[in-house]
């Protein structure tokens, strides 16, 4: 479902993402970790096209990551949320509806807006609302067209304990509906009940990229191991 060969991008001199190959296949769930400055944000915000590539190849869906086609295909909810400072909360999932041709979106909005606490906000503006209220409007514009395949950066960033929480259980969801999850985080344990698989990212290069349940018999060798250990291990400083 996404098929990302040999990205490399570049800022001036430097490389933040090293010619990194991986695919996600349709219905896989996967964790992007890494520390501060890996290439994570990067990454995403080259396949969604947010950041034009040095070089490389991305697919989503078999398209080129850039075609309209592709771009019907998936949702973004970046790292730092944007809202439109004029629009209320109810109008940004209006907007979205429209611009993606969704007919019957309000009682999904509603269901959406209610799971998030921003019902009786939702006459809110843009511009009025906390970051953790602008993250949750841009999870719900995002989850509303119903994509096939979601990129979530930093999405538990900011965010309150019932929110998180809230968070988890649509991963679930989510995944049992079959979509295609990546998702960036430094927070193991948000992924590590729903990821199929961890990719760790460190200096722009791909340092580990495994399943859950073969990190943890590697992590099971290492007396009193865990996953945050073997990340620690992995991202180690030469
Ligand atoms: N606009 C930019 N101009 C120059 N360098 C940048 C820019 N954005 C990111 N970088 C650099 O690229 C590298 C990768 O950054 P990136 O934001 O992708 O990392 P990250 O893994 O998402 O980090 P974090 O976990 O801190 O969000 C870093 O060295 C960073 O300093």
């Amino acid at each position: 479902m996404l098929s990302v060969t040999n990205l490399v991008k570049t800022y001036g001199k430097q490389n933040a993402v090293n010619d990194i190959s991986f695919e996600l296949q349709g219905g896989e769930v996967v964790g992007l970790l890494g520390p501060n400055g890996a290439g994570k944000s990067t990454t995403m915000k080259c396949i969604v096209g947010l950041l034009r590539k040095t070089s490389g190849e991305i697919l989503i869906g078999g398209e080129d990551h850039l075609s309209v086609e592709a771009k019907r295909l998936f949702s973004y909810i970046p790292e730092t949320p944007y809202v439109y400072d004029l629009l209320t909360v109810q109008e940004h999932m209006q907007f979205i509806a429209q611009a993606y041709g969704i007919k019957e979106w309000k009682d999904k909005a509603r269901e959406l807006l209610e799971n998030y606490e921003l019902d009786d906000k939702a006459d809110k503006l843009g511009r009025d609302l906390s970051k953790g209220m602008r993250q949750k409007v841009s999870i719900c514009c995002a989850l509303l067209t119903d994509p096939k395949v979601l990129f979530f950066d930093e999405p538990m960033i900011g965010l309150d304990p019932k929110a998180i929480k809230n968070t988890k259980r649509i991963f679930r969801e989510l995944k049992e509906a079959g979509k295609t999850i990546l998702v960036s985080t430094h927070l193991i344990d948000s992924v590590e009940s729903i990821a199929d698989r961890i990719m760790i990212l460190k200096d722009g290069n791909i340092v580990g990229n495994d399943t859950i349940a073969n990190l943890k018999i590697q992590v099971a060798q290492e007396e009193g191991g865990t996953l945050e250990d073997l990340f620690l291990e992995l991202t180690k400083d030469e």
